[in-house]
């Protein structure tokens, strides 16, 4: 089997990729039936050279392996007919955007895996850049509050060489922090990046009962709480919801984060919104007076929905802007009155080296062994979307409608 890494051809670039050097030359050595083709490309985090020396073969030709792997969508031109495919192609939410890719994608006959589809038995993904979102985007939490009250400067992540280097930044600070609430959401891989930025800075963890306690006495010490569904959550009759019917019934539910909202001071949000969901708070919610929040890092990154403040995504090159609960306008970040905001929605591309290689160890142990045993753990079963007759799959079938659309 001849798996091929493959160069990315989307605007702007991402220099991520889904292995390292020493990770395909280890994958070549442990999987003897397998073969490695590096496609040359100049941006990747990773130069050819790098793959070279790990004794692969880089080539502008990889059209005779059987396997291409990359991170983004593929051009429709780039994709080559009957192979199987690994990349993010976000369109499992019908993303109008991507409908012909999805479309040319079946009419080539591709099988594709998406990174996005890779689950467990249980359903729980198993691959993903989520960590280094949650990490990039704590990070920027406190380097937006550094520039907005004063206290400290922090580099850009993506000035930074790695990780330690980011951690290290963070150490220098650390005792420059003011004394805070800090609510953080979410329990995958992004609100795990999260806890461990919290947990570098040793901030203080209390539970969400403890940290509505708290609304009572004027802070002394900085400290946090993560919020799991069944925290920010409450079914509209009163009882306490259960985890599975906030995933299944969310329309029994509605929002009982305003409380938290009253007692924190800055938001870094890592949950994953379910559609129909109610919203953490609104607009109307931000202008309440109990509202205390005024720095929100959402990782999440839902545009105009849940987080109320979260109006539009910014970038990597201007990460932060100011929302007025007021007007329901855009302002400076650092405005009276303003919430200020960091919605980066491709942070682990701020640290392209451990996102890399922290991706690759997942895709190495739940992905690669899959073509060599048979798929006995049936990874490859439950993530492929669409069939080399080119039809979609059973578990994707939800998606004819979207192929078919206008
Ligand atoms: N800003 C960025 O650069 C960036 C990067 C990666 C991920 N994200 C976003 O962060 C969010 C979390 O990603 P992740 O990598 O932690 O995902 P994950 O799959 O690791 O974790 C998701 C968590 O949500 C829970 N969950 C599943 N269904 C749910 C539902 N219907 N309602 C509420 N919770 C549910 C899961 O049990 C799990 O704990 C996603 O919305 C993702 O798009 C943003």
């Amino acid at each position: 089997m001849k798996f091929a890494l493959i160069a990315e051809r989307k605007s702007p670039p991402d220099r991520r990729v889904v292995m390292t050097p020493m990770q395909v030359a280890g994958a070549s050595h442990a999987f003897a039936k397998a073969e490695f083709l590096i496609e040359s490309s100049p941006i990747r985090i990773y130069s050819d050279d790098a793959y070279k020396a790990a004794g692969l073969e880089v080539s502008d030709d990889v059209s005779s392996a059987d396997v291409m792997i990359g991170v983004k969508e593929v051009p429709t031109e780039a994709l080559i007919a009957g192979k199987k495919y690994f990349f993010f192609s976000h369109t499992i939410k019908k993303q109008p955007y991507n409908r012909d890719l999805l479309r040319a994608i079946l009419d080539k006959k591709i099988e594709l895996y998406d990174h996005e589809t890779i689950i467990d038995a249980g359903g729980a993904r198993l691959i993903g850049f989520g960590r280094y979102a949650g990490i990039v985007g704590a990070y920027n939490a406190f380097r937006i509050l550094g520039l907005r009250d004063g206290l400290y400067e922090l580099p850009k992540a993506d000035d930074l060489p790695d990780y330690a280097a980011l951690k290290s930044q963070l150490t220098a600070i650390k005792n420059l922090l003011p004394p805070m609430n800090i609510i953080a959401t979410g329990a995958g891989k992004v609100a795990h990046g999260i806890r461990e930025i919290l947990q570098h800075l040793q901030i203080h963890e209390i539970k969400p009962k403890e940290f509505l306690q708290l609304g009572q006495f004027k802070n002394s010490q900085v400290v946090f709480t993560q919020l799991d569904v069944e925290d920010y959550m409450i079914r509209k009759d009163g009882y306490q919801p259960t985890k599975t019917e906030c995933y299944n019934n969310p329309e029994l539910m509605e929002s009982d984060f305003m409380k938290y909202a009253a007692v924190g001071d800055m938001l870094i949000t890592g949950h994953f919104y379910g559609d129909g969901a109610p919203y953490f708070f609104t607009r109307e919610d931000a202008r309440d007076e109990k509202f205390n929040i005024s720095l929100v890092a959402d990782v999440s990154c839902d545009i105009d929905g849940p987080i109320a403040s979260t109006i539009r995504p910014s970038t990597i090159a201007d990460p932060f802007y100011g929302y007025d609960p007021v007007s329901e306008k855009e302002v400076d970040f650092n405005a009276d009155n303003a919430i200020a905001v960091m919605a980066v929605d491709n942070l682990p591309c701020e640290l392209p080296h451990d996102a890399s290689e922290g991706f690759g160890e997942m895709f190495l142990e739940h992905v690669l062994p899959a073509f060599f045993n048979g798929d006995q753990d049936g990874i490859l079963e439950r993530s492929r979307m669409t069939t080399a007759n080119g039809t979609l799959t059973d578990r994707f079938s939800y998606l004819q409608d979207y192929v078919d659309g206008e």
